[in-house]
C-alpha cells in the first residue's frame, strides 16, 4: 500500500516535471458585466466558443462603424457566475499553490468594468480571492503544522522555530487575547466566510506534509508600495500614522519581494479574511465620474503557503529550513485604466490616473518586448524597473510560474474605444509564453518519514506536535534511571523463601544505585552550576548582543528614513517631471499653432504680393499705352506746329519778297497754289530743331555783335544781322521807385541802346560783395538780349521779389517778365498807313504780330 503510493507520487512528480518544460502561453480570459441600465447599449457580442466582435462607432453623425475580432481561452458573458470563473481561472492555480507552483492572477480593465467585483466580490457573492482562501484551508485544513512553527526570516524566506519557542508565541497570543477579549468579539462579519455558506472544493494534498499559511497585502499607490497590513496606529492609540513606503528587493535565489512587509500567518479563512478588510480599510480608493469606489491604487494579495515533510521525532526535532517548500499565488487587482476626460479627474485624482496608466502602459511595453524576444529571439532589455508594478512580477514573467489575466469589460457604447485598447493588449498579451526556465521546486515528499500518523489523528489540527503533556510530563528521575547501566535482578518466586541470597543481592544492588544515584546527583549539581555559569555568561553576550540590536535598528530606522525621504523625494521629482511633460506639450502644441498661423499669414502675403504685381503689372501697361499715346499726340501736336511754324515763316519769307521789291514782286493774297510753291521755294531755309531763345550770354553776345555792327554794310548783310535802332528805345515801365534792386544782366550791354528798367537804387549783381548788399534789396531783374534768325531783337526782363530763407541767404521769386521785341530795320517792311487801300487784313495781323511789347505773361510762383 505504502510503496504503490510513493510509486504514484513517483510517475505523478515526472509528469509535472515533464509539463514544466513546455512553454505556456499566458492565459487570458475575458468576462463581461451587465450593463448598469436598459438605456445603455453594448458594443461587444460574443462569438462562441470564445471568440468576441467589438463594435466600435466614430461618434460621428455618419454613424461610421468598425469591427474586430479578438479570442480569448474562454469568455464569460454577462450571466455567469462568480463560482464559473473561479473554478475556470483560479482553481487550477489554487491547485498549483498546493503542489508547490507559484501563480499570479490580475484583473486588468477600463474603471468600473468589475476587476474589483471578480477579485474580491462582495459578501454576498464572493470573489476570486474569498474562494481560493476557503478552498486552500478546506483541503489541508487536517495537515495544518502548529502555529508559529515557520516564522518569516524578513528575506522572503521562513525559518523553523524550535517548539518551545513556537508554543510560548501560542501561549503569548493566548494570554493577549484573554487580557482583551473584545478584540476577538470585533471580528468583522464580512469575513464569515461559513455564514456566506461558501462552499468550497476539497483539492487533493500530500498528506506526509503539514503546511502553514502567511498573508501579504500591498498596495502600489502612485509608484510606491505600501504594506497595507502595517500597523500604523501610534502608540498612544489616539492617531494613525501614514503608511511607510517599503522598498522592492531581490532575495537569495534571485526572486523578488517587498521588504518590510507583515507576513501574518492564517489558521482559518475567517482570519484571512479578516486581513483582507483589514487592508482594505487602507486601500486608497475614491468617488470618480466612473466609478463610485474606484481603486486608485494596484493591490496584491499574497497567499503564501509552507509545507515540509512531517517530522521524525515526537518532539518535533528534526525540522529543518532547507526541506520547506514555500509557493505563493499572488492575486492583483489592477487600477482601472482611464481617460481622464471621462473619469472627470482632477488635482491629486488626476496625478494618481497620471501614475496608473503610467504604470499600465510599462506592463504593456514589458508585454510587448517579451513577445518580440520569443518571435525574433532577439534578447532586448524588458524595462520591468520602469513600474514597480512590473519589477515586483519579473520573476513571473520571465518563466517562473504560472500567469493568468482575465480582462474585465463593460460592454457600454461609450466605451468603445478604451475597450478596444484593452483588447488589443489582451489579445497581444496571449502570445507572450511564460517560459518556465526554473523547474518548480519539488513539494518534499515524505516518503523518508518514519512516523505516519495514526488515521485518527488526521482529525486534529496539529499534527507535528505531540500533546504538550508528553513532552512537559516527562519524569526526570525516570531519565536518570535509564542510566543505571546495572539491571535489577529477575524478580524471585517469593513463594520459595529459601532464595535469601536474592534480598541481599538486590539489597547489595540498591545500594549501589543510591551510591550512583548521589555521584550523579553530585554530577548533575555541579553540571548545574557550569551550566547556570554558561547561561549567564550568555545571558550577558545575549543582552550586549541585545544593545547592538538595538543599536542597529535604530540606525536601520533612520535608513529607513532616509530611504522613505529620498523615495519622496523621487515621488516629488517624478511629479515635476510628469509636469514639465504636460507643459512641454502644451508648449510645443502652442508652437505648432503659432507655427501654422505663421504658415497662414506668409501664404496670405505671397497671394497679396502676387496680386499686387499683377496690378503693377496692369498699371504698366496702362501707363505704357498711354505714353505711347501722348507721344504720338504730341509727335502730331509737334508736327503740326512745326508745320504752322513753317507756313509762318513761309509767310514772312513771302512778305520780305515783296518788301525787297524785287521786280514784279507783289503781295497777293495767298492761294493754294501760290503757297505751295513758295513753300517748295523757301523749303531748303525752314529751320528744323531751331531754339527760340538762346542762352543769356549767347544772346548778349549777339546782341553786342549786332550792336557793334556798322551801318553803311551791304543790305544783305544788314538783313542777316539784328539792328538796334537807338531811337525806338524804351524805358520798362514796371520798376517801383521806392524799390532796392538787384540788377542783373550781361557786362558789356551798351547803355541807351536796349529796353532797360529805370533803378534809382540799384546793386549790380557783378559788383557784389557783401551777402547784406542781397539781403538790403527786395527786388530783382535779370535783363536778357536776343536775336532770332531774321535778325530781329528781343528783350525779356525776369523780374521777381528777394526772399530771405531760414538759413539766412536768399532766393528770387520771379513773377513778372517784360518782353521787347525789335524788328530790325533792315528787314522790316515799310510802315503802311493804315488807310493803306493795298494792305489786307492778313498783312495788318501778320505785322501786329511781329511787333509786341508788354506784359506777355504774369506769373506767380
Ligand atoms: N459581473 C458583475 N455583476 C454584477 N455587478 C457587477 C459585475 N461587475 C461589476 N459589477 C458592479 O459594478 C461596480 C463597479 O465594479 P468594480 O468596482 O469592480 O469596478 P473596477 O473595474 O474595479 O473599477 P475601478 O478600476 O474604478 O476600481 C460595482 O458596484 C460592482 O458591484
Amino acid at each position: 500500500m505504502k510503496r504503490s503510493k510513493q510509486a504514484k507520487g513517483a510517475i505523478k512528480k515526472t509528469r509535472s516535471n515533464e509539463s514544466l518544460k513546455e512553454k505556456h502561453p499566458l492565459r487570458v480570459y475575458c468576462r463581461l458585466r451587465p450593463l448598469q441600465s436598459d438605456n445603455e447599449s453594448s458594443c461587444v457580442t460574443i462569438e462562441p466558443p470564445n471568440r468576441l466582435l467589438l463594435t466600435v462607432t466614430d461618434g460621428s453623425r455618419a454613424g461610421f462603424e468598425k469591427q474586430f475580432r479578438f479570442g480569448f481561452k474562454n469568455i464569460f458573458d454577462e450571466t455567469s457566475t462568480q463560482e464559473q470563473v473561479f473554478n475556470e481561472t483560479s482553481l487550477p492555480l489554487v491547485q498549483n499553490l498546493i503542489g508547490g507552483r507559484n501563480g499570479l492572477l490580475f484583473t486588468y480593465g477600463v474603471s468600473n468594468s468589475g476587476k474589483s467585483f471578480t477579485m474580491d466580490g462582495t459578501p454576498e457573492n464572493y470573489g476570486i480571492m474569498p474562494r481560493s482562501i476557503s478552498v486552500l484551508f478546506n483541503s489541508i485544513n487536517s495537515r495544518q503544522a502548529p502555529k508559529y512553527l515557520f516564522k518569516p526570516d524578513r528575506m522572503n524566506s521562513f525559518d523553523v522555530q524550535p517548539q518551545p519557542d513556537a508554543l510560548l508565541e501560542r501561549q503569548r497570543e493566548l494570554m493577549a487575547s484573554m487580557k482583551n477579549p473584545r478584540s476577538a468579539k470585533k471580528r468583522n462579519p464580512c469575513a464569515d466566510l461559513r455564514g456566506g455558506q461558501l462552499s468550497s472544493p476539497k483539492l487533493e494534498v500530500n498528506e506526509e506534509n503539514v503546511f502553514a499559511v502567511f498573508i501579504t497585502y500591498i498596495e502600489i499607490y502612485n509608484n510606491c508600495v505600501y504594506d497595507l497590513l502595517e500597523d500604523n496606529q501610534a502608540e498612544d492609540c489616539t492617531r494613525i500614522r501614514p503608511l511607510q513606503p517599503k522598498i522592492i528587493r531581490e532575495d537569495g535565489t534571485k526572486n523578488m519581494y517587498v521588504h518590510g512587509v507583515d507576513e501574518i500567518e492564517v489558521t482559518t479563512p475567517e482570519e484571512a479574511l479578516e486581513l483582507f478588510y483589514r487592508g482594505q480599510k487602507k486601500r486608497r480608493l475614491a468617488h470618480t465620474a466612473l466609478n463610485t469606489e474606484s481603486s486608485r491604487s494596484h493591490s496584491v494579495f499574497t497567499i503564501r503557503l509552507v509545507q515540509t515533510p512531517m517530522p521524525r521525532d515526537v518532539d518535533g526535532a528534526g525540522g529543518d529550513k532547507k526541506s520547506l517548500s514555500v509557493s505563493q499565488l499572488s492575486l492583483v487587482d489592477l487600477a482601472g485604466s482611464e481617460r481622464t476626460s471621462r473619469a472627470k479627474t482632477h488635482g491629486q485624482r488626476l496625478r494618481e490616473a497620471g501614475n496608473i496608466n503610467n504604470s499600465l502602459m510599462t506592463l504593456r511595453n514589458c508585454f510587448e518586448l517579451l513577445r518580440e524576444n520569443q518571435l525574433s529571439g532577439a534578447n532586448k532589455m524588458i524595462p520591468y524597473r520602469e513600474s514597480r508594478l512590473t519589477h515586483l512580477f519579473k520573476n513571473y514573467f520571465d518563466g517562473d510560474g504560472d500567469v493568468r489575466m482575465i480582462i474585465c469589460v463593460n460592454p457600454r457604447a461609450d466605451d468603445c474605444d478604451e475597450i478596444n485598447h484593452v483588447l488589443k493588449f489582451a489579445e497581444m498579451s496571449q502570445e507572450v509564453k511564460v517560459n518556465r526556465i526554473r523547474p518548480v521546486k519539488d513539494v518534499p515528499c515524505s516518503s523518508t518519514a518514519k512516523r505516519k500518523p495514526p488515521s485518527g489523528e488526521s482529525k486534529q489540527p496539529n499534527v507535528l506536535v505531540p500533546p504538550e503533556s508528553n513532552s512537559s510530563n516527562l519524569n526526570t528521575s525516570f531519565l536518570v534511571s535509564c542510566r543505571f547501566q546495572q539491571p535489577f535482578p529477575p524478580v524471585p518466586d517469593f513463594s520459595n523463601l529459601v532464595d535469601i541470597g536474592y534480598i541481599a543481592e538486590t539489597l547489595k544492588i540498591l545500594l549501589a544505585r543510591k551510591d550512583r544515584a548521589k555521584e550523579l546527583q553530585t554530577h548533575v549539581k555541579s553540571l548545574g552550576s557550569s551550566l547556570r555559569v554558561e547561561l549567564e555568561s550568555v545571558c550577558c553576550e545575549a543582552s550586549s548582543k541585545q544593545d547592538d540590536l538595538k543599536r542597529l535598528a535604530d540606525l536601520n530606522r533612520e535608513k529607513e528614513k532616509m530611504i522613505v525621504e529620498l523615495q519622496r523625494k523621487i515621488h516629488e521629482m517624478d511629479t515635476t517631471k510628469l509636469n514639465l511633460k504636460m507643459k512641454c506639450t502644451s508648449t510645443e502644441h502652442h508652437l505648432w499653432s503659432r507655427e501654422n498661423e505663421l504658415a497662414d499669414k506668409e501664404h496670405q502675403l505671397t497671394k497679396q504680393q502676387e496680386a499686387r504685381e499683377r496690378e503693377k503689372m496692369r498699371m504698366k501697361d496702362q501707363i505704357n499705352q498711354k505714353t505711347e499715346k501722348l507721344a504720338k499726340e504730341l509727335q502730331r501736336q509737334k508736327s503740326q506746329m512745326e508745320m504752322e511754324l513753317w507756313q509762318r515763316d513761309r509767310r514772312l519769307r513771302k512778305v520780305k519778297k515783296i518788301l525787297d521789291g524785287g521786280p514784279g514782286t507783289h503781295f497777293t493774297p495767298s492761294t493754294a497754289s501760290s503757297e505751295t510753291d513758295i513753300a517748295q521755294s523757301c523749303e531748303p531755309l525752314r529751320p528744323s530743331n531751331r531754339p527760340l531763345f538762346k542762352t543769356p550770354s549767347k544772346c548778349t553776345e549777339s546782341a553786342l555783335d549786332l550792336a557793334s555792327s556798322k551801318p553803311g554794310r551791304g543790305r544783305e548783310n544788314m538783313a542777316a544781322a539784328a539792328a538796334v535802332n537807338p531811337r525806338t528805345y524804351r524805358r520798362s515801365r514796371s520798376a517801383g521807385p521806392g524799390d532796392v534792386w538787384l540788377d542783373h544782366r550781361p557786362p558789356n550791354l551798351p547803355p541807351d541802346t536796349v529796353f532797360q528798367p529805370l533803378m534809382k537804387k540799384s546793386h549790380p549783381v557783378t559788383k557784389l560783395t557783401d551777402i547784406r548788399d542781397v539781403n538790403k534789396s527786395s527786388k530783382y531783374c535779370l535783363t536778357v538780349l536776343d536775336k532770332d534768325s531774321d535778325g530781329d531783337v528781343e528783350t525779356c526782363l525776369y523780374k521777381g521779389d528777394v526772399l530771405p530763407t531760414p538759413s539766412g541767404g536768399a532766393q528770387v521769386t520771379f513773377n513778372d517778365v517784360e518782353i521787347l521785341k525789335q524788328k530790325s530795320p533792315i528787314n522790316s517792311p515799310p510802315r503802311k498807313r493804315a488807310s493803306d487801300s493795298n494792305a489786307t487784313p492778313q498783312d495788318v495781323e501778320d505785322r501786329c504780330a511781329l511787333s509786341v511789347e508788354g506784359h506777355v505773361k504774369k506769373s506767380r510762383r
